[in-house]
C-alpha cells in the first residue's frame, strides 16, 4: 500500500495547479450597490467546451465521512470545469491528482485539501479528482459544470490500490 497522504489546508497557491479557489484570499474588488458591497468578479475560470452542453447548477447533499479516508477511484470532466462551493458544511475534502505522460493519474503526486465553510474550488477541465466528500458532518455544496448527459460528462478511473488520506 502507498504511504498515506496528509490532507492539507486549502490555499490558493497550493491549489493553483488544479484550478481556482473561491472565497479565500479575496483581493482587489470594486465597490457596488451604492457602496454597501464590494464585488470580486471572475473569481473562477468557468468553461464548458461543448456547444450542446448546458450549465448545470446542482446542490450536492453529502453524508459525512471521516478521515482517514480511502480513495478508491478518481474521475475527471474532460470538457468542463467543475465548481463546488459550500452552502452549509463543517469541512469537506478535496482530492486532486496530477496526470502522468499518458494522461493517467500520477498517484505518487496525489494531494488532498481540507476545506471549510465559505470556501469552494473549481477544477480545471480534465483535472483528476475524487468525488466531493463531506467531513465531520453532512454538507450541502453548490456544484456548477457544463453537462449534456453523455459519457464525456465524467470519466472514472478505479485505482489499482487505494490511497489513504489522513488528517494533517
Ligand atoms: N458528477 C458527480 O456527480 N460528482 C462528481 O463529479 C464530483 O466531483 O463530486
Ligand atoms: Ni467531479
Amino acid at each position: 500500500m502507498r504511504p498515506p497522504v496528509r490532507a492539507q489546508p486549502l490555499t490558493r497557491e497550493a491549489f493553483a495547479p488544479f484550478g481556482d479557489v473561491i472565497g479565500l484570499e479575496l483581493a482587489g474588488g470594486n465597490s457596488a450597490n451604492q457602496g454597501t458591497a464590494t464585488r470580486f468578479d471572475r473569481v473562477a475560470n468557468l468553461t464548458g467546451s461543448r456547444p450542446e452542453a448546458k450549465p448545470n447548477l446542482a446542490v450536492f447533499r453529502s453524508v459525512a465521512k471521516t478521515l482517514p479516508f480511502e480513495v478508491r477511484l478518481l474521475e475527471r470532466h474532460p470538457c468542463s470545469t467543475q465548481m463546488f462551493v459550500a452552502l452549509a458544511c463543517q469541512r469537506f475534502l478535496v482530492v486532486v491528482c496530477p496526470e502522468d505522460a499518458r494522461g493517467e493519474p500520477d498517484l505518487d503526486r496525489l494531494q488532498a485539501f481540507v476545506c471549510g465553510p465559505g470556501q469552494g474550488v473549481n477544477y480545471r477541465p480534465g483535472q483528476w479528482h475524487h468525488p466531493i466528500i463531506a467531513l465531520e458532518g453532512p454538507a450541502d455544496l453548490l456544484m456548477l459544470a457544463w453537462e449534456d448527459g453523455s459519457a464525456l460528462d465524467c470519466e472514472e478511473r478505479p485505482l489499482p490500490t487505494p490511497v489513504l488520506i489522513t488528517r494533517d
